[in-house]
């Protein structure tokens, strides 16, 4: 059975606001991610979302873990960081000048943050990729990047090769549009591999602008690297005199207040910010070394601006969830609701007979319809996407929201607690087992 047939007839005011905006809008949507692409049917047009819900225009309510594809690790709505968002608007929604607001958030980032001294605040993740790739080639005067497949980083055009999230979702993985000459400095390497890792620095170390990475992949559903691929990676940038840059977007404040940095205890030279840094507001940031980033405008040469950059109502937002966070950290439940969930998910996938593995790194999370455990892009490329997107639908009409794509990692927030847990559990036994 494909993916598409057991996708259920859309609730009928999504159906008939699906239409009217694929009239309006490529594909019907602002982001690719989210046009259930993979998995068939139409989207869930969603008119409200509260805590771990959302809700559709068709009055269902589902348990989220998307969570706006990561920013909502307080769940939504949540009470202060809305009251911060209010007093901010009431004073004005932008002003293309510096607030005192700007430095509270910088210096919350630096904190948390083990490799940033000093941080620029920019609009979204691809801005952020975007920037510091441009720093890290003003800063060593080279020109050449190493990414890893199925690593996605925005919609930068050097870094849209071999990319992961939608792009692989939908099989673009290099975009047309992207010129020979965007992207003909971008080397592409296999996630965890040791050796091609060697062999590139060997060949052309001398000429490596920066290697950029998620250090915990959410992009090609949830994959966790090796300890030794961390350390070699610190070790040959080092080296070589290249910038190490950790993309942090996903991972940031998500699997530790400083990110996959601190958790594994390996400092990149750059690291790049969004979603949670933003509070659910269009906000990303990046940052590193005092002396990569006073190469920026006007403390340097390198060019980067923008005009709604450190906006105060998304500071506003970003601020208060980080405060949240470190006040009331959430990271130890969220590790022990993880551990639930995977091993629930593991247990059911394992009691109906389906191939399967699961990995995790905390809230982040995915259930890879592939035997075998998944650590690169060929690994992931190889699971059965029939199976996952029944698998979507069936959790669908149990009132369960997952990423509507097996390349695209889970989250859950601090408000999804043992019982939401156990309901998810219960579906995913009942949907697995064909029920
Ligand atoms: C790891 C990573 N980097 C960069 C981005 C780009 O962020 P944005 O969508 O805010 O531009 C994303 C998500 O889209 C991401 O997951
Ligand atoms: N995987 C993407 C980012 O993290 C999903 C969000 C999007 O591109 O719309």
């Amino acid at each position: 059975m494909s993916a598409s047939t057991s996708s259920p007839a859309a609730p009928a005011r999504s159906q008939a606001a699906f239409e009217r905006a694929l009239r309006l809008m490529p594909g019907g949507v602002n982001s690719p991610a989210r046009a259930f692409g993979a998995v068939g049917g139409t989207p869930l047009f969603i008119e409200r979302a509260e805590g771990p819900y959302l809700f559709d225009i068709d009055g269902h309510r589902y348990v989220d873990y998307i969570g706006s594809w990561g920013p909502m690790i307080l769940g939504h709505a949540q009470a202060e960081v809305i009251a911060a968002i209010t007093r901010a608007a009431e004073r004005g929604t932008s002003y293309g000048a510096p607030t005192e607001a700007e430095s509270q958030l910088a210096e919350q980032i630096i904190e948390a943050v083990p490799s940033i001294e000093k941080v620029r605040l920019v609009n979204s993740g691809t801005e952020a990729t975007m920037s510091a790739l441009r720093v890290a080639r003003g800063a060593t005067g080279r020109n050449k990047v190493i990414k890893f497949a199925g690593n996605y980083h925005g919609h930068v055009d050097a870094l849209l090769v071999a990319a992961g999230s939608a792009a692989a979702t939908l099989g673009a993985p290099d975009s047309p549009g992207v010129t020979p000459g965007a992207a003909g400095d971008t080397l592409v390497l296999s996630y965890n591999d040791v050796t091609q890792l060697e062999n590139a620095f060997a060949a052309e170390g001398d000429q490596i602008a920066a290697v950029i990475l998620e250090p915990v992949v959410g992009n090609m559903g949830c994959v966790v690297p090796a300890m030794e691929f961390l350390r070699t990676l610190r070790d040959l940038t080092t080296h070589h005199g290249s910038v190490l840059i950790f993309d942090e977007v996903m991972t940031g404040f998500r699997v530790a207040p400083g990110g996959a940095q601190e958790l594994f205890g390996i400092t990149p030279d750059m690291t790049t910010l969004g979603k949670i840094v933003g509070g659910g507001m269009p906000l990303g940031a990046y940052g590193g070394r005092t002396d990569i980033m006073d190469n920026v405008l006007p403390a340097g040469k390198v060019y980067q601006a923008g005009t709604l950059s450190g906006n105060p109502v998304a500071v506003a937002a970003g601020s208060a969830t980080l405060k949240i966070l470190k006040e009331n950290p959430p990271y130890e439940q969220l590790e022990r609701m993880g551990a639930k969930l995977a091993a629930g998910l593991d247990a059911a996938a394992t009691a109906a007979g389906i191939p399967h593995s699961v990995t995790r790194v905390g809230s982040m999370m995915t259930l890879f319809f592939n035997p075998d455990r998944v650590t690169c892009w060929d690994d992931a490329d190889r699971c059965d996407r029939d199976a996952f997107g029944r698998y979507f639908w069936g959790m669908i009409q149990k009132g369960i929201y997952m990423p509507c794509s097996q390349f695209e990692a889970l989250f859950f927030s601090r408000l999804h607690d043992e019982a939401i847990i156990d309901e998810t559990i219960d579906a995913a036994k009942e949907v697995l087992a064909g029920e």
